[in-house]
């Protein structure tokens, strides 16, 4: 489990992170998304151990990240530009973290270089920025890591490898309840890999949400009266809405809610159109940060 408590981050004037809090829950996976210079790799750094934070605590399962060769064997960090020793080989890496990571797993590496078809003996600056980024993750999950944090994991992949390193991922946390936390600018892209979200924002986090409760919690309604007629305002304070918006003689309602009870607070009034649509996830966070007075559509990209 990792757990950030009151972070705070400064670079000369600037503060880059403002007080941040967050708990991310062992074999979860929680999506660090946010706008340009927000603060998410800052943040990924302090958690890696790379950076001190100015003030605040961060504690991997209870213990200390910085300074702490025990915890920082558990975590693997991928920047967003993957480094590796220069004029290195995938070999001479796998060996260099094989005597670094006391959990290293040979026979998971021989698998991920097969599933991934790289040559060892070839040179990584050799390889494309895509392969390099393959590269990253055989030797990331070959030190099994109890805690994997990812910055923009998925740039430069093609759909394929996106395909398969999620499932990697997917099968880590589900097997042996790996932790892992995601930087990225697009909620589309982690969409189906995380179970919790947070948008930050200028170094503040703006909104954190647990997505199956989203999900199933937040729904697009669409109904009309005969004749054009309006819609009893009745029907307003009967549900929940975050957004409403007319489309002609359509009254275009974001309702949060339990679908049926929606159903069933809505069809007593008799609508001749009544449809009731789930959402994307990118159009629940930006109809419920509008509720909080913010404007997020930018920030999702
Ligand atoms: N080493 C540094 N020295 C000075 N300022 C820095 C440093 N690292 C980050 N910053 C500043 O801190 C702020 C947050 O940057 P950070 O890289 O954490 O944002 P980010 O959310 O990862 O952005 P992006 O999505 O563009 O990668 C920015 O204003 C950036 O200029």
């Amino acid at each position: 489990m990792i757990k950030i408590s009151h972070i705070r981050k400064s670079f000369d004037e600037h503060e880059a992170i403002e007080n941040i809090s967050l708990t991310v829950n062992k074999g979860s996976i929680y999506g660090l998304l946010g706008s340009n210079g927000a603060g998410k790799t800052t943040l990924l750094k302090i958690l890696s151990g790379l950076y001190i934070p100015d003030e605040g605590l961060i504690a991997i399962d209870g213990q200390s990240v910085f300074e702490n060769p025990d915890v920082k064997n558990k975590i693997f960090f991928i920047p967003d530009t993957p480094y590796f020793l220069p004029h290195y080989t995938l070999k001479q890496m796998a060996q260099f973290y094989q005597s670094n990571y006391p959990r290293w797993n040979e026979q998971r590496y021989q698998e991920l270089v097969d599933m991934f078809q790289i040559d060892v003996h070839k040179k990584i600056h050799r390889y494309s920025k895509g392969i390099q980024r393959q590269v990253a993750f055989i030797l990331a999950l070959s030190t099994v890591p109890e805690v994997l944090l990812l910055d923009e994991p998925l740039d430069g992949l093609d759909p394929v490898m996106r395909k398969k390193v999620k499932g990697l991922l997917i099968d880590d946390v589900a097997e042996r309840e790996m932790t892992v936390l995601i930087s990225s600018h697009n909620l589309r892209e982690v969409e189906d890999l995380c179970d919790f979200v947070g948008i930050m924002h200028k170094g503040q986090m703006m909104i954190e949400k647990e997505l199956d409760d989203l999900k199933s919690d937040t729904h697009k309604v669409q109904i009309a009266f005969k004749g054009g007629a309006p819609v009893p305002p009745a029907i307003l304070k009967s549900v929940k809405v975050l957004h409403k918006e007319k489309r002609g003689s359509i009254l275009l309602l974001i309702v949060k809610g339990k679908e049926e009870e929606i159903t069933a607070s809505i069809e007593k009034y008799q609508p001749v159109i009544f449809d009731i649509l789930p959402l994307t996830l990118e159009e629940i966070f930006i109809y419920e940060m509008e509720d909080v007075g913010y404007a997020v559509e930018n920030i999702l990209g």
